[in-house]
């Protein structure tokens, strides 16, 4: 079983693929974050170092799709190779932060791997608005975070909620996370299971 846990940065994908992976003793697949050779220089400028972060993100991404299709484990991943296009290289691209050649350039080759992709069992979004993933990046208290625009995080929220609102490639499961602690309130991520049981029904 593949579960794909996605949403906006700060909402909690890596706080709860870490917590559900515990829980049912699933492989659990985070994001290269800290051992990533571009984030760090992307944040301190966007439009010199889009394109390779982009296509850093794709590989890293296709390496982890490879391993899930080749596994045959019960996995969790922290986001999707579909959020690397459909939301963050879009929305560079619409900020004028990645060129047209280098966008066309690089959705020609997701395209090509898209095709080596397989939507997971269950989608789970986290949503959040704008105000508390402040919060949470702030929390987090990554230093080159702490350059990330609010007009960035609504870009991107926009873009997350028109990609989840056509999503049909399977199941799908909208948590709004706002009002939830599920790191300090064990009934919340108790909610959480709850509703991910009634999704995978049959499949437990
Ligand atoms: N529901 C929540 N309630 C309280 N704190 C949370 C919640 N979700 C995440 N956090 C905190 O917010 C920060 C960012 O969470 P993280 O899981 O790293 O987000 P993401 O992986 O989506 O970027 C962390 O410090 C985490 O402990
Ligand atoms: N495809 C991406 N383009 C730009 N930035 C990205 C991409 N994927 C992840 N990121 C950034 C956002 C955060 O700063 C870190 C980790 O993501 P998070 O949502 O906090 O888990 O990488």
């Amino acid at each position: 079983m593949h579960i794909a846990v996605t949403g906006n940065i700060g909402a909690g994908k890596t706080t709860l693929t870490t917590m559900l992976s515990k829980h049912y003793g699933w492989d659990a697949q985070f994001e290269d974050v800290d051992h990533n050779p571009y984030l760090e220089d992307f944040y301190a400028d966007m439009s010199k170092w889009s394109f390779a972060l982009q296509i850093y993100f794709l590989g890293s991404r296709f390496r982890q799709v490879k391993e899930i299709r080749e596994s045959g484990k019960n996995i969790i991943q922290d986001r999707t190779i579909y959020e690397d296009a459909h939301i963050f290289a879009e929305n560079l691209n619409d900020m004028n932060l990645l060129s047209d050649r280098d966008f066309n350039n690089y959705a020609s080759v997701f395209n090509l791997m898209k095709s080596f992709v397989s939507a997971p069992d269950l989608l789970i979004y986290l949503k959040s608005d704008v105000p508390n993933l402040v919060k949470k990046i702030y929390k987090r208290g990554r230093e080159y975070e702490a350059s990330i625009s609010i007009e960035y995080l609504s870009k991107l929220n926009q873009k997350y909620e028109k990609w989840i609102s056509n999503y049909t490639e399977g199941k799908l499961l909208i948590i709004e996370v706002d009002d939830l602690d599920f790191v300090e309130k064990p009934e919340d991520f108790g909610f959480i299971l709850e509703k991910i049981e009634a999704e995978l029904n049959g499949l437990f």
